[in-house]
């Protein structure tokens, strides 16, 4: 009988399938007698069985998925991650999961999806008590507001049931992703069903849309345009969803108010789209909202935003990713209704007058240098006109976009700004804005209203101090008669102290209407912006006494510190001003290097800092040498 050992061929064979199998049965055969070779053609058999299936299974899986199943994969760079995970996590299966992932925020990690976990808590519950002598006490895990983990399943395939059909969640790793970014994003996520019909992945996810929007019922949901992570696609990405600011907390004259809550009102009415339509008009409108600083144009924005239950898209026009292609891609995106705010369009680089073609023309050619004598020669080393600074976008190109047949209809497009006299009349012509809104510093009218509004009691209000009375405890003892007593005490007291809420809500009102009067006389009338008065009317917030009282001296060292930066500013503002007169001259004079500047130097100068401007200055200027500014 030939030795079972190691060299012989077949069991190196089964090694293949079984690891280690040699060495074993050498063993066995060592110490029992017992030859596994015999067992050869069976082992063999079991082998290539167990690693063909492992191929056949795959290959079947691969077969079945691509012919006979409905697949929905899930980007996890898409706000559908965050609803699905969302609802996931609330399914049994994710719960009974045994390999799970333990989550306090189910949001995609992904910076643009990113939100924070507590955005979507009301905002009544208090994080923190505070103590008797008023130092901040952990709340024990007593309020709802502490992070909740919640558990959604780990990498690998789940089957789960949807409306009586057997669904798949699959979960993996995105191996295809680069190994820097953060563990977190690397992920996929997928579900399919058995069956070529797809509808029920639809229905699950829209089912995933409607009950994560549940959560913005009277929120305003604020989008973001800017650039992806990582890529140059830009995008509107949902930042924040906050409570609704009510209208009626924007202090403005009642009738602008009205009357833009009307325009907008007719706007939006269903009928108004196939109005417009018929007429050939494009179904869009546009708002300005001008005036200074801290007067409410981005509070009344909101506001209106939420009031008409509209999601609100926020662009920033100086973002250096923003340019015309980026902007148009941003506008074409918008949904059918939505408000569209475009903050602080002075500073956006879109004050210039928009050029004609010609004057555009004019200054793509290459510079000219004006030699007296009439000959102009060609400088062909002089640099081509600069682009617009970069992500600076042009008017014109911003007027394209708000005209063109990327913007969606129905948008309501609200511009604000600081400077009115700033733009270009080409913005605000009629059809670019209907409707214009002043805004100003508080007049005595808005201070009174400003201070009501910070002081009066509202539903919700709760003082500090205020403690709920103890609830009466009845004795098990009593008789029925003595409880039913009892009982109509309670509702006695509950009465008087109803009362008496009543009649101190009633004198409070009064005391803080007084007192806003009060104030309203040591404020001067149009010094001062809603947001400064709000500003010091809060570090009062319980003691409207208090605000009266230092009101005058508020005023005094604010007018005085605000007298103070006008004037640094005016100064600053006439060094900036030499400057640029100054590097304007040496702009012409670098212009004119073919002769002596000593020459003109007077002439140039004067004309320089705003006097007459001789021909010879003006076809300088026409033909300026880009000089680099000091
Ligand atoms: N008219 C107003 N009514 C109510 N609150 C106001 C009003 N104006 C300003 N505020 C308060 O002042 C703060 C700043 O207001 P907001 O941002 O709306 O001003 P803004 O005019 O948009 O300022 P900016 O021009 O600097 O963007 C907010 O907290 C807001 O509540």
């Amino acid at each position: 009988m030939p030795e079972a050992t190691q060299e012989n061929p077949q069991l190196a064979l089964l090694d293949v399938f079984f690891p280690g199998f040699s060495v074993l049965s050498t063993a066995i055969y060592k110490y029992s007698k017992i030859d596994l070779n015999i067992y050869f053609p069976v082992l063999l058999f079991i082998g290539v069985l167990i690693f063909a299936s492992q191929y056949i299974n795959t290959w079947l899986w691969e077969m079945m998925d691509g012919y006979l199943m409905s697949t929905a994969d899930i980007r996890i760079d898409d706000e559908m991650y965050n609803m699905l995970m969302a609802w996931i996590a609330n399914q049994q299966f994710a719960k009974r999961s045994r390999r799970f992932v333990a989550n306090t925020n189910l949001n995609s990690r992904m910076w643009f999806l990113w939100r924070e976990y507590d955005e979507d808590s009301t905002e009544d519950e208090a994080m923190i008590d505070f103590d008797e002598t008023g130092n901040a006490v952990s709340t024990g895990g007593g309020h709802k507001k502490e992070k909740k983990v919640q558990f959604t399943p780990s990498f690998g395939t789940h089957y789960f049931w949807y409306k009586k059909r057997l669904l798949i969640f699959r979960r993996q790793q995105d191996t295809r992703q680069t190994s820097w970014g953060p563990v977190s994003e690397r992920e996929e996520i997928s579900v399919s069903c058995f069956g070529r019909n797809p509808t029920i992945l639809k229905d699950l996810l829209e089912d995933c849309r409607q009950d994560f929007l549940k959560n913005d019922v009277n929120r305003t949901v604020i989008y973001r345009g800017g650039l992806k992570s990582g890529t140059s696609e830009v995008a509107w990405t949902r930042c924040v969803s906050r409570v609704s600011r009510p209208f009626s907390t924007v202090v403005l004259d009642e009738t602008v108010k009205q009357s833009l809550l009307d325009d907008m009102r007719d706007y939006l009415h269903p009928y108004t789209r196939r109005w417009y339509s018929n007429r050939g008009i494009p179904y869009r409108r546009g708002y300005l909202l001008y005036g200074p600083p801290g007067t409410g144009k981005s509070s009344l924005s909101f506001a209106i935003a939420g009031y008409f239950k509209l999601k609100i898209y926020i662009v920033s026009l100086n973002s250096l990713a923003m340019n015309e292609e980026n902007l148009g891609q941003l506008f074409s995106e918008l949904p059918k209704q939505c408000v569209v705010l475009l903050e602080d369009i002075d500073t956006a680089g879109l004050t210039h007058t928009r050029k004609i073609p010609a004057e555009a023309e004019e200054e793509a050619k290459p510079l000219v240098t004006v030699v007296p004598g009439g000959s102009t020669t060609t400088n062909p080393a002089s640099p081509p006109t600069t682009p617009p600074p970069g992500g600076r976008i042009s008017l014109s190109a911003l007027l394209n976009i708000l005209d063109g047949v990327a913007s969606q209809e129905g948008r309501v497009l609200i511009m604000t700004t600081n400077h009115l006299e700033k733009l270009d009349e080409a913005l605000i012509r009629p059809g670019r804005v209907d409707m214009t809104i002043k805004f100003d510093l508080a007049n005595t009218q808005m201070i009174t209203t400003i201070f009501r509004s910070i002081f009066a009691t509202l539903e919700g209000d709760i003082p500090p101090s205020a403690k709920p009375l103890p609830a009466i405890r009845v004795p098990s003892s009593l008789s029925k008669t003595e409880t039913a007593l009892l009982a109509i005490e309670d509702e006695k007291r509950k009465a008087d102290e109803l009362a008496t809420f009543r009649a101190r809500k009633k004198m409070e009102e009064e005391k803080v209407a007084r007192l806003g009067e009060e104030f309203a006389v040591l404020i001067p009338t149009m010094t001062f912006s809603p947001a400064e008065i709000q500003g010091f009317l809060l570090k009062w917030k319980r003691q409207p006494e208090m605000a009266v009282k230092e009101a005058a001296s508020w005023v005094e060292k604010t007018k005085s510190e605000k007298q103070k930066k006008a004037k640094e500013e005016k100064e600053k503002e006439e060094e900036e001003k030499k400057k640029e007169t100054s590097w304007q001259y040496r702009r012409i004079c670098s212009s004119y290097r073919y002769t002596t500047v000593s020459k003109f130097q007077n002439e140039f100068r004067k004309a320089a800092n705003g006097g007459e401007k001789t021909e010879r200055y003006r076809d300088c200027e026409k033909s300026q040498r880009a000089v680099s500014r000091p």
